[in-house]
């Protein structure tokens, strides 16, 4: 019956959009009590935020998006193992850190099917997430064997020096404010733009406006659509909002690469017939094509797949990176050396980065106090699975690992405080933490991008553009905070986000090399 009332109200030309909202409010409410007890009775694994009366799960949704931190403090020391904590995107089971190896070795979790089912990745309008997990994994293959070359630091440069001289001042003169937290999304979307898209869409304005809002959209359709039962998400997809937002998101994605798709198959098709070798673009466009061999490739999902990959991630980097600096001003000069001898020595290259211990230990500082997230390692349990302890995660689980191994004293010395030399003094220190002390090291204490087989592919990329970006900042200008400002790091559920609203003050120093 309730199918059929459904499909009367979808399909009836005279039915108003508000009564097909007061149906599915109604419909939604039994499905969603019935959600609701399912959960409850699901498993044995504990609940953190579970309060009585709180049938619809407002106080715990509130508890969850103000004080996560709180609550997965209170769980660990509650419960020796699993618990649960129930979000906004559903019911997480987090695991306490010392079964981090344990989970990266487990054969029954799994990463793809979890971003699969609870990112909606085979809805329209979330693509961009149907590349990343797509069985061919050609996003992933591509990231894993383009990325991450000698030639895109030099692009790096080219693009950010470029960027700053003419946004921030190539004159000397007095000091200036920059909105920080915007240049830095911005600057992320820029530098990228060439390598994801190519030289034609680089510095289009909508395409970059398309690359860095893709993301936030794609969490508000999540978002939109997860607070519905998941029987009638099918449906109410094709009219929440956030999830149209998305779709035309994707539409213009299209739009966009089609005259240049047909600009380059044109290009080289004249270029063949002169007898000429057609001309060779270094982009993500290419790699694609070459990849796929003659088979079709959805160039718009990839290119969100990039998007939603790459720039929230590596902004919030970043941005944290350069306010970390700036309230620790003795790290400008010696980072500053350190940057202009390497490149003085290697160029912008990948053996020049390399040269830039200092800065690679003060961005894995940043990072380990400032991770994007509480939790990580999110994966869906596949089979009914006994944990070491003996605790079952029964199949279809959400799992994440609980990352406060980063800031546990037993590991990290003095794990609060800030500490810019940390792993520089690791790296040279000859210890057994010698061996995970770059950025781009991952292992069960230092967990920020991962840990087994879907460990984050980009993070050599991430860590090549952000050191560029704050090596051509510390040796072009001087930096500070505002006077009295005092950036915080903002919590909203699991996620830890860098001050949106933070600024930073520049002046153009007087040898630039
Ligand atoms: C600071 C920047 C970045 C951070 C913090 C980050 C973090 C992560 C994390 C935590 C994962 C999940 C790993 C796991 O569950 O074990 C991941 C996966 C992934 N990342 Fe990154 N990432 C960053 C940048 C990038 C960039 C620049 C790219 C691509 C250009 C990228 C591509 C991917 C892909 C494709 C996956 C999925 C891998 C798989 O499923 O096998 N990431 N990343």
């Amino acid at each position: 019956m309730f199918n059929q009332l459904l499909t009367k109200a979808f399909l009836h030309p005279e039915s108003t959009y508000d009564q097909r909202w007061v149906l599915f409010s109604i419909l939604s409410g039994v499905v969603m009590v019935a959600a609701v007890l399912r959960v409850r009775s699901k498993s044995n694994i504990p609940v953190i935020n579970k309060y009585s009366g709180d049938f619809f799960l407002k106080k715990a949704h509130t508890e969850y998006l103000n004080n996560a931190k709180a609550l997965i403090a209170e769980g660990n020391k509650k419960f020796d193992g699993p618990f649960r904590v129930l979000t906004t995107l559903g019911s997480r089971v987090i695991l306490p850190p010392r079964f981090t190896d344990w989970a990266k070795n487990c054969k029954d979790l799994d990463h793809p099917k979890l971003v699969a089912d609870e990112y909606f990745a085979r809805y329209p309008g979330f693509d961009g997430s149907g590349m990343v997990v797509d069985p061919g994994r050609m996003m992933i293959n591509i990231t894993k064997t383009k990325l991450s070359q000698s030639s895109q630091c030099n692009i790096f440069n080219e693009r950010i020096s470029g960027i700053l001289e003419k946004e921030w001042t190539n004159t000397q003169g007095n000091w200036r404010t920059v909105d920080w937290a915007l240049d830095a999304q911005r600057y992320v979307g820029l530098m990228s733009a060439p390598i994801f898209a190519g030289p034609e869409l680089a510095n289009d304005p909508q395409w970059h406006e398309l690359t860095v809002t893709y993301t936030i959209n794609l969490f508000n359709g999540v978002r939109a659509l997860r607070a519905w039962p998941p029987l009638l998400r099918p449906i109410v997809h094709w009219i929440l909002p956030e999830c149209s937002t998305c779709r035309a998101q994707v539409k213009l994605a299209r739009n966009k690469l089609k005259p240049v798709l047909e600009k380059r198959a044109h290009e080289k098709k004249e270029e063949l017939a002169a007898g000429r070798n057609p001309t060779i673009y270094e982009d993500a466009i290419t790699w694609s094509e070459d990849l796929a061999a003659g088979r079709p490739v959805d160039h718009a999902a990839m290119q969100l797949a990039f998007a939603i990959s790459a720039m929230h991630t590596t902004t919030e980097l970043l941005r944290q990176a350069l306010l970390d600096i700036c309230a620790h001003p003795y790290l400008i000069q010696p980072l500053r050396e350190e940057a202009e001898a390497a490149v003085a020595k290697h160029g912008w290259t990948t053996a020049g980065l390399s040269q830039m211990q200092l800065l690679d230990s003060v961005v894995k500082e940043t990072q380990r106090l400032k991770p994007g997230s509480l939790v990580n390692l999110e994966r869906k349990a596949l089979e009914d699975i006994v944990m070491p302890n003996g605790t079952i995660l029964p199949k279809g689980t959400n799992i994440a690992m609980d990352t406060s191994v980063m800031w546990d004293p037993t590991v990290y010395l003095d794990p609060e405080t800030y500490d810019g030399y940390r792993f520089y003094n690791n790296r040279h220190g000859g210890g057994p933490r010698a061996r995970d002390a770059q950025l781009v090291s991952t292992s069960s204490d230092f967990i920020a991008f991962g840990l087994g087989k879907p460990v984050c592919p980009g993070r050599f990329f991430a860590a090549n553009e952000i050191k560029v970006a704050l090596a051509n900042i510390l040796m072009r200008y001087d930096v500070r905070l505002p006077d009295g400002a005092k950036p915080r790091v903002l919590h909203y559920g699991f996620e830890m986000l860098s001050d949106p609203s933070a600024k930073v003050e520049v002046k153009r120093r007087i040898t630039v090399k």
